[in-house]
């Protein structure tokens, strides 16, 4: 562990108080600065001596020493920041995101700064009391979590004086080109194939979002059979079929509902979504999400594709050319969690979270498409999502991601857009609206983290939206990695993991 970090956290700890998370310390924070006349001149009986405060450092040092050695780490050393205004601070964020990839921030044993260096080092010291302590084997991935913060907050206030090095600003999609072989891709598509996977609608049906919206806008559309009460099923087939994928069909609801007793098991178990409050809960969240959707944009509700649900044991079965495919995925959700949030449940458990709900593989043939969408319905439910595309469309099929907590720039931008121009123009369209738009590769992994608002209200976390495929087919296979229970999240996954 660092020491400076300890000496921050141990003595400082009550001026973590006056961090608000954002870019600047709180008013009252300000008004709480340290007093200089509260001190006596020649240092009353209360205050340390300087040759105490010097004891008391050295024997510090010497404690981490014996402890380093014992552990036989690196040698410790110092770091001196120099001033130079925002220039030395921008360099100086390039240093420290070279020492925490080399890991060797928890060696350093002091740390001073000066002017420009200073509001580096201080936004720094910030970040670490915020973020209490690492654990052990998490170090070096925490430091550079909280490196990479730094640069970020850095960023935004700096502008383009300081480079993003640590990619980790703004949350982008993740593109990891050929993750998975030729023969890997093709193995999911014969999986799929041989679990009956058909082409996709017809384009004239696939644009006409006319039976979605009277399917969905009607009183009924969580009380599917009409008694007044929404059960469990219809409460997680309406979050699935009306939240993430609304043309999901009954039987794709039953077989993610089945799931729930064996093999897997979805994000909400049956047994914790048959407890009459938890099924009360879950639908009217549903019910908010859903309506904030539809005020958005109803034909966003429209998707057509086919799918195929793949149980991950298929894919490891001895001999299986896909075997690796899981390990290939957990990685990619690994670098990215180190590199953009260093949560480490997410660096640490991601293979068993990954493994939560089938992997899916969707097939769209011409017109096959999906309109903007989120994959996370509800704080608690999808905190990563792996996209791979194992065939390519001759053209169309890119996957659009809007620009972060604005999709009135996108609503804005389709309204009234008749479905064959959305049909030949869909990337450029979204593109001008501040989209990013994947072009589909045979083997290429992307993947996203599905954010949420702080008060668990929903952002169209990670809006984005499959193109529709003009010429070819476009084949790819989505798989997420759910996000643990937390107490502080009222709906939240209870499934048999
Ligand atoms: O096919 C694509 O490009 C995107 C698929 C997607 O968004 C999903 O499966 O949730
Ligand atoms: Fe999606």
């Amino acid at each position: 562990m660092g020491s400076f970090r300890e000496a921050y956290a141990a003595d400082d700890s009550e001026h973590s108080e006056g961090w608000d998370g954002d870019d600047n310390l709180s008013e009252e924070s300000e008004g709480e600065s340290l007093d200089l006349n509260e001190f006596d001149e020649d240092g009353s009986e209360d205050d340390l001596t300087w040759d105490e405060v010097l004891q008391t450092e050295r024997e510090f040092i010497q404690k981490q020493h014996r402890g380093r050695e014992r552990q036989g780490g690196c040698v410790p050393f110092s770091v001196a920041f120099s001033g130079g205004g925002v220039r030395a601070a921008a360099f100086e964020a390039g240093v420290l995101w070279r020492l925490a990839q080399a890991g060797r921030l928890g060696d350093v044993e002091h740390f001073v700064a000066v002017s420009g260096g200073a509001y580096l080092a201080s936004a720094f010291c910030s970040q670490i009391i915020a973020a209490g302590s690492p654990r052990g084997q998490e170090e070096p991935a925490w430091y550079l979590g909280i490196v990479a913060k730094t640069i970020c907050r850095m960023q935004k206030n700096a502008g383009y004086l300081v480079r993003d090095i640590s990619k980790a600003c703004g949350l982008s999609p993740w593109h990891a080109p050929s993750l998975l072989t030729v023969e890997e891709c093709e193995s999911l598509v014969q999986e799929a194939l041989q679990r009956g996977l058909r082409p996709s609608l017809p384009r004239e049906r696939a644009l006409d979002p006319t039976p979605l919206l009277s399917a969905l806008a009607g009183p009924g559309a969580l009380d599917r059979d009409g008694d007044g009460i929404i059960d469990a099923a219809e409460a997680a087939a309406a979050a699935r079929s009306k939240l993430n994928a609304p043309l999901f069909s009954l039987t794709d609801a039953r077989v993610w509902l089945g799931a729930a007793g064996g093999g897997g098991g979805p994000n909400i178990s049956a047994s914790w979504l048959a407890r009459p409050e938890n099924a009360a809960l879950f639908a009217s969240e549903s019910r908010r999400v859903f309506a904030k959707l539809l005020d958005h944009r109803p034909e966003k509700f429209s998707r057509h594709s086919s799918q195929a649900p793949l149980p991950w044991a298929a894919l490891t079965r001895a001999g299986a050319l896909t075997a690796a495919v899981p390990s290939k995925l957990a990685a990619l959700v690994q670098n990215m969690a180190r590199l953009q949030d260093a949560s480490p449940l997410l660096q640490h458990q991601h293979h068993q979270q990954l493994q939560g709900e089938p992997m899916q593989v969707i097939r769209y043939t011409r017109g096959g498409h999906y309109a903007p969408h989120s994959d996370s319905g509800w704080p608690g439910h999808r905190e990563v999502s792996l996209l791979v595309y194992l065939r390519t469309p001759e053209v169309g099929g890119e996957t659009c991601f809007f620009p972060d907590g604005d999709d009135g720039a996108i609503v804005g931008v389709l309204q009234g857009v008749p479905a064959s121009t959305y049909f030949r123009r869909c990337a450029q369209l979204l593109r001008a609206a501040g989209a990013t738009c994947v072009s589909p590769s045979r083997g290429d992994a992307l993947a996203w983290r599905n954010k949420w608002r702080n008060d668990g209200s929903l952002e169209l976390p990670r809006a984005h939206a499959a193109c529709p495929v003009q010429v070819g087919e476009k084949w790819v296979a989505s798989a997420w990695v759910g996000e643990p229970c937390d107490s502080t999240r009222h709906i939240c996954q209870h499934g048999s993991r």
